[in-house]
């Protein structure tokens, strides 16, 4: 194996020992991970600029040998301001705006010894989960290049997933970080909105109190998540942004879990793949000696309106007007199109669809669905919940179409629950064969069908989920999947062929 490959190869906690030990250099594997990133580019359109103020960074890099993550080269998603960079978001009027200043995330990262080189791609505007934008283009799926990445974290999701980052930062406030770590088979963690500073990371709306978003690691393994919260969650960021908690990172242990689990959603299109990864890993679990619990989420319909009504609070007037002066990317034709439409016109369009699509029809009702949902928790017992998230990879233009799935990844921000993503299958000839059924289940689950069909292969991922302020817990649940998936395909391989190798290796 070459020097190169045995970097590459190298995971998030193995690169920082070495580079810990002096057994490698900063410089090695910063002109290792630039190469593959150029090359992943290339191929997968995923990247925004690199970063030149890194060289200069890396020249004086040993001050920093102390730090958590002393010499490993990072990768961040557009809105994360940088000094004197812009921060477009894909919008034609934020071009020429330099920034004054890193965001605080970025701040601590560096002191922390990372290495910031490339920033990467999102759809236009941020509130969507497709990864194309009239700036940068279209970002394609490392595993199918007819496919999208998914967004709006899909750059990072696509250059991670194919090798040319060990870690990276994505935003999340409908499922960004974690809709494009399932399309990309990485890891993909939204924590509790304020665990982590939101300070510096751009959004187009000002605003959005009801639906929270928050940065998030992306990966592709759960050590790194975590490796990644805890060089985070230090001191400084408090200092830099003291609206974050002085709650330090609690690395703990493993115990038995009692676990709550659903492989679907009422009114909301899934496909057979993100039902059947649920099964598998709530099999696996079980086997593991965890307790698996029926879990069926309380008042969806409410909060997929609030999740609307929250996100889009002036019902897309905002959206709109950013957009003004810059040409529309087509993975927005859909949205711009329903956000066009006058007030009366909807409302009419409400009433005629309320039967068929009720929460897309329904009026703001009160209701509290933290409260029912941490109640419904507490009833059963519950640690964590084990749910899909949206899968497996879209053709290009979909994702628009399809604001109806929002509810498996957005349910989560709107609750500010920590939820991430696990990679733990592939789409089978069966799932293929399965989306027959999807025929039968209204137009939306028509246009699922139109989006998925031909992912024979793709990545099949499962979401974790645990109350709010539970963080490490969450990421612990991600590792049990992780480890179990794992083992459960040597032993597959095993018994397969009487020797010992992983079938699910997308890395
Ligand atoms: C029943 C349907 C409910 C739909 C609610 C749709 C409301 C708004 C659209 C949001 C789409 C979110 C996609 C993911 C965007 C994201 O997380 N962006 C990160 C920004 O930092």
């Amino acid at each position: 194996m070459t020097n190169a490959l045995y970097i590459l190869s190298l995971s998030l906690s193995e690169l920082t020992k070495q580079l810990q030990e002096s057994a490698l250099s900063p410089e090695e594997v910063f002109y290792t991970y630039l190469e593959k990133t150029l090359d992943v580019h290339q191929k997968l359109n995923c990247c925004t600029e690199i970063i030149l103020d890194s060289f200069e960074q890396l020249k004086t890099i040993g001050s920093c040998k102390r730090g958590i993550l002393y010499g490993v080269p990072l990768s961040l998603k557009e809105n994360l301001l940088l000094k004197n960079h812009d921060s477009s978001c894909g919008v034609v009027k934020y071009l020429n705006q330099p920034a004054d200043d890193d965001c605080v995330l970025v701040k601590v990262l560096k002191e922390q010894g990372a290495i910031p080189f490339v920033r990467t791609n999102f759809p236009q505007a941020l509130l969507n989960y497709d990864c194309s934008n009239p700036i940068y283009g279209q970002t394609l799926n490392p595993h199918n290049l007819q496919k999208t990445a998914g967004g709006s974290s899909g750059g990072e999701a696509a250059l991670i997933g194919a090798g040319g980052s060990v870690i990276g930062i994505g935003t999340d406030i409908g499922g960004s970080a974690r809709i494009p770590a399932s399309f990309c088979a990485i890891c993909g963690f939204k924590p509790t909105a304020g665990r982590l500073s939101s300070k510096g990371c751009k959004s187009i709306f000002r605003g959005q109190k009801t639906v929270l978003s928050t940065p998030g690691p992306m990966a592709r393994d759960v050590d790194s998540l975590a490796l990644f919260m805890k060089a985070e969650i230090c001191e400084q960021m408090v200092f830099l942004d003291p609206t974050t908690p002085l709650l330090p990172f609690d690395e703990g242990s493993r115990n038995s879990l009692r676990i709550g689990y659903f492989d679907c959603i009422e009114q909301t299109p899934t496909s057979p793949s993100m039902t059947r990864g649920v099964q598998e890993v709530k099999a696996l679990l079980e086997q593991a000696g965890h307790t698996l619990v029926p879990f069926t989420p309380v008042r969806i319909l409410d909060m997929a309106e609030l999740m609307s009504k929250g996100a889009l609070a002036d019902g897309g007037a905002t959206f709109l007007q950013q957009l003004e002066g810059s040409p529309v990317d087509p993975v927005l034709h859909a949205q711009v199109a329903m956000y066009r439409l006058p007030i009366c016109l909807r409302k009419v369009l409400a009433f005629i669809l309320k039967p068929f699509w009720p929460s897309g029809a329904r009026l703001l009702r009160s209701s509290d669905c933290v409260n029912d949902t941490i109640a419904q928790w507490r009833r059963l017992n519950l640690d964590v919940v084990l749910c899909p998230i949206i899968g497996p990879a879209f053709n290009f233009c979909y994702c628009g179409k399809l604001m109806s799935m929002v509810p498996h990844s957005m349910t989560y921000n709107l609750l500010n629950f920590c939820a991430g993503v696990v990679p733990v299958s592939t789409v089978t000839e069966e799932d293929e064969r399965n989306l027959c059924h999807l025929d039968k289940g209204g137009w939306f689950n028509r246009v699922l069908k139109k989006a998925i069909t031909g992912g024979v292969g793709l990545p099949v991922a499962v979401q974790c989920v645990a109350l709010p302020w539970h963080d490490e817990l969450c990421l612990r649940f991600m590792k049990e999947v992780e480890e179990l998936v794992k083992k459960a395909r040597k032993d597959e391989g095993a018994n397969a062929n009487g020797k010992v190798y992983l079938i699910y290796d997308f890395h």
